[in-house]
């Protein structure tokens, strides 16, 4: 099914979502594979998605959309009490307008940074593990409560998706649980584009510049206002809001373990000049920390899998070896170079 308004596939996931908590004898595997042909198609053309039907409340999304108001209303010393720089290499915590750089240039957007809560007696925490804590929760009414049970509630559905999408490549179900996401890296973001104009001098372009995500898959919850655009073959083509939907795109390491046949598309968000806040809520459901990124075996060659002449940072994520955390920390020391020293060296 194809919306009006967007070129990009929209699949109801409503069998997947329902096989996730089912006996294995009350799974619809008919429908479950007509889910995974969709969502191979889709990778292949696109590596863009939106899925329907995915089982999150939609009181959960409205009760985050409204608490993350209410944060971004704060005055800027407040939110400061939470800044980034307070978590030190659990990398959590908020960061001012024009504090993230993509590419060397500021977005034009704030944001919170969040992810899975881990307790100081965490064994990944013990170990002094890099953007593994606890987050830096501003007391706005609610908020963290809500924050816990959306990044609950988008984690499962990334086990979900990510059953599907090993389904679509012919791979086991719980190909990349057994190997990569028993305990996945989790990193959840509440970002505020604001329609504020650029003070004269700075070189701001866009709300964020183009790039690829890092790992896996990433789960989009956004408002009503858009901005988000994706690249596609063809150019650019906007991605729109569509209600009780979520937008999802792999990661760099999707396009490293498929050799190519999954890619980790670009995308940027225009600068937001609508007249009011935009929010969106990216959920980056990634392999382990200390998982080992290799290639799955015996997927169809893919015969100019190194596209790094025509990737936003030259990269040819496919001469990559090393755990996924490695390859998370190369991208944090550029988004975020004044945090470089706290989440590598403390
Ligand atoms: O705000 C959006 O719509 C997308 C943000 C994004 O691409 C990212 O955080 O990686
Ligand atoms: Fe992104």
């Amino acid at each position: 099914m194809t919306h009006a308004a967007t070129s990009l596939p929209i699949i109801d996931i409503s069998a997947l979502v329902a096989s996730a908590t089912a006996s294995q004898a009350n799974i619809n595997h008919d429908a479950v594979a007509n889910v995974a042909k969709q969502i191979n198609q889709a990778c292949r053309e696109h590596g863009f998605f939106y899925v329907s039907n995915h089982g999150i409340a939609q009181s959960l999304i409205d009760a985050l959309d409204s608490q993350s108001r209410a944060f971004f209303a704060l005055d800027e010393a407040t939110k400061m009490q939470w800044r980034m720089e307070l978590a030190g290499r659990a990398w959590r915590g908020y960061f001012p307008l024009g504090g993230e750089l993509t590419s060397g240039r500021p977005d034009w957007k704030e944001g919170l940074y969040l992810g899975t809560e881990r307790a100081a007696n965490d064994p990944l925490v013990l170990a002094h593990t890099p953007v593994h804590g606890a987050n830096l929760f501003p007391n706005i009414e609610g908020f963290k409560t809500t924050i816990l049970d959306y990044m609950a509630a988008t984690t499962a559905l990334g086990h979900a998706i990510m059953s599907g999408i090993a389904l679509s490549l012919d791979l086991p179900a719980n190909y990349f649980d057994a190997r990569y996401t028993h305990d996945p890296l989790i990193l959840f973001r509440i970002f505020n584009y604001p329609s504020q104009p650029v003070p004269d001098g700075l070189d701001v372009q866009w709300g964020v510049g183009e790039h690829t995500d890092y790992g896996l898959l990433t789960i989009l919850l956004q408002d009503h206002i858009g901005g988000l655009q994706v690249r596609t073959p063809q150019g650019w083509t906007e991605a729109p809001p569509i209600s009780g939907t979520f937008i999802c795109n792999i990661g760099d390491m999707l396009d490293r373990m498929t050799g190519g046949l999954y890619r980790s598309t670009p995308h940027r968000v225009r600068r937001n000049t609508s007249g009011h806040d935009r929010l969106s809520f990216p959920t980056f459901f990634d392999p382990n920390y200390f998982a080992r990124v290799q290639r799955i075996e015996g997927l169809p060659e893919v015969p100019d899998s190194d596209d790094s002449a025509t990737r936003w940072d030259q990269a040819n994520v496919h001469a990559f070896n090393g755990i996924y955390g490695d390859y998370l920390l190369s991208k944090v020391a550029k988004v975020f170079p004044q945090l470089r020293n706290d989440v590598l060296d403390q």
